[in-house]
């Protein structure tokens, strides 16, 4: 398994370009299973995830087709198989999403659940009520999902989903576009991929409104064509960015960021210490002293979101000063704590809530961590540690960012990957 090797090199200087977002880029994806004609899609990152997906949906027939540079054509006209199996599902979550779409458009369905993860147990109880309500039957069976529409067609409904969840939101809606009537869904997730989800359904012929409000009110059509979207930028892979230069110290412009998606993030890197600027799609961070602790309470958007807390617990172990870290999303979220203490830092984490107390250095280590953000957080430590740090299973990292090691390495990081 590949690694990643990490040796500090002071401050960071340059220029990034931000990749697409993973977590718009796999639902919108998925939607290409809502219709005959062709999605395309463009500024998509070159993840593990997005393969995943794209060999799902090649497994139920769809045509998917890409140039290896940001651009996918996918095609649903084909599509002859509804089961996702278990094991392309058990690697990436998101497969769940199929799950909408698949059952709205062909009456039926059949996806693995997804199970727990290193983060939580993170069940998809809100995504099959809201797909009742609609209609659909569903029984669990072999460890699947099987769900069928009666007469081939859900109905809309009124959902009041009684958490709010990101990809129940994406996979209702979806679902409610080729319902017959009206389907309006209450407690929806407003994180900005929903609402490029919801931007793109409108370009295939959805009928919503509401969108990036809690309540979206969907009026079934009885078929989507194809369209053209480009992918919301990662506010995500920016924000880690930003906070890795926030550590080191330096001068950094990302391009292709969309900053009117990350207004917390760069509130808190600024409560840091960073001078920060930002432009329709840049945003420079200037950080020129150790960065001051911050606390934070991850929520739903627009809160402070629950992918960047392990970036700021890394910036925190560095920092000036105590903070805490209030974790409210998922209920195991802090696994990168012990691995960052491994390398000196002060955290003390009990429940949902992390103390930490800054240091003034950290030493490289031979480090890993079960969770993508996590990995992220301790390739940020590497960058400020003494000596050299060896991140370990770095399969995580590769679901979530495009290249790390050359977007880093090309602004003053030294850091290779070791393959294996
Ligand atoms: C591919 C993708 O977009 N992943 C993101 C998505 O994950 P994902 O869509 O899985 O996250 P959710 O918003 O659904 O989960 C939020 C919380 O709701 C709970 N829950 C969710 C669904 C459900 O049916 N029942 C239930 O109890 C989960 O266990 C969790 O505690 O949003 C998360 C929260 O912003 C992000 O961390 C993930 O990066
Ligand atoms: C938790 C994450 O992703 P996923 O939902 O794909 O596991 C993440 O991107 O940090």
């Amino acid at each position: 398994m590949d690694k990643l090797k990490i040796v500090a090199n002071g401050k960071l200087n340059g220029e990034i370009t931000v990749s697409g977002a993973k977590n718009a880029a796999l639902p919108l994806m998925c939607a290409g299973l809502l219709t005959s004609g062709t999605l395309r899609l463009k500024n998509v990152p070159m993840l593990a995830d997005v393969k995943t997906t794209q060999k799902l949906l090649q497994g139920m027939g769809a045509r998917v087709l890409t140039d290896n540079i940001a651009e996918f054509e996918i095609n649903g006209s084909t599509v002859n198989n509804t089961c996702a199996p278990y094991d392309l599902v058990r690697t990436m979550r998101a497969s769940i999403l199929v799950l909408g779409p698949t059952l709205a458009r062909f009456g039926q369905a059949e996806v693995s659940l997804p199970g727990g993860c290193a983060i939580g147990a993170r069940p998809v109880d809100q995504h099959l009520k809201g797909l009742e309500a609609m209609g659909a039957q569903i029984v669990i069976e072999h460890g699947y999902v099987k769900a069928t529409a009666p007469n081939g067609k859900l109905k809309g409904a009124r959902v009041v989903m009684d958490v709010v969840t990101v990809g129940g939101t994406e996979n209702l809606l979806m679902a409610a576009t080729l319902a017959q009537g009206t389907t309006v869904l209450e407690n929806c997730a407003v994180e900005p991929e929903v609402v490029d989800l919801a931007e793109c359904l409108v370009k295939m012929g959805a009928k919503i409104q509401g969108i990036g409000t809690q309540t979206m009110t969907i009026e079934g059509v009885d078929e989507l064509h194809g369209c053209e979207h480009s992918v919301v930028p990662d506010r995500i892979e920016a924000g880690t960015f930003l906070c890795a230069v926030a550590m080191t110290g330096g001068k950094v412009v990302l391009r292709n960021a969309a900053p009117k998606t990350m207004d917390v993030v760069l509130d808190k890197l600024v409560e840091a210490g960073a001078i920060i600027e930002a432009g329709d799609d840049w945003i420079s961070i200037d950080m020129q002293q150790r960065p001051k602790a911050v606390s934070i309470r991850t929520a739903e958007h627009p809160a402070f979101p629950t992918d960047m807390q392990a970036q700021f617990m890394a910036m925190n172990a560095i920092a000036e000063g105590a903070c805490k870290v209030t974790e409210t999303i998922f209920e195991n979220r802090f696994m990168h704590v012990p691995e960052l203490n491994r390398m000196g830092a002060n955290i003390s984490a009990e429940g949902n809530t992390a103390l930490v107390q800054g240091v003034e250095k950290l030493s490289g280590a031979t480090v890993m961590a079960t969770d993508l953000r996590a990995s992220a957080s301790l390739v940020m430590a590497g960058l400020v540690a003494d000596g050299e740090t060896i991140v370990e299973q770095i399969y995580h990292l590769d679901r979530g960012y495009e290249h790390i090691e050359k977007k880093l390495g090309g602004v003053g990081a030294k850091i290779e990957r070791i393959r294996s």
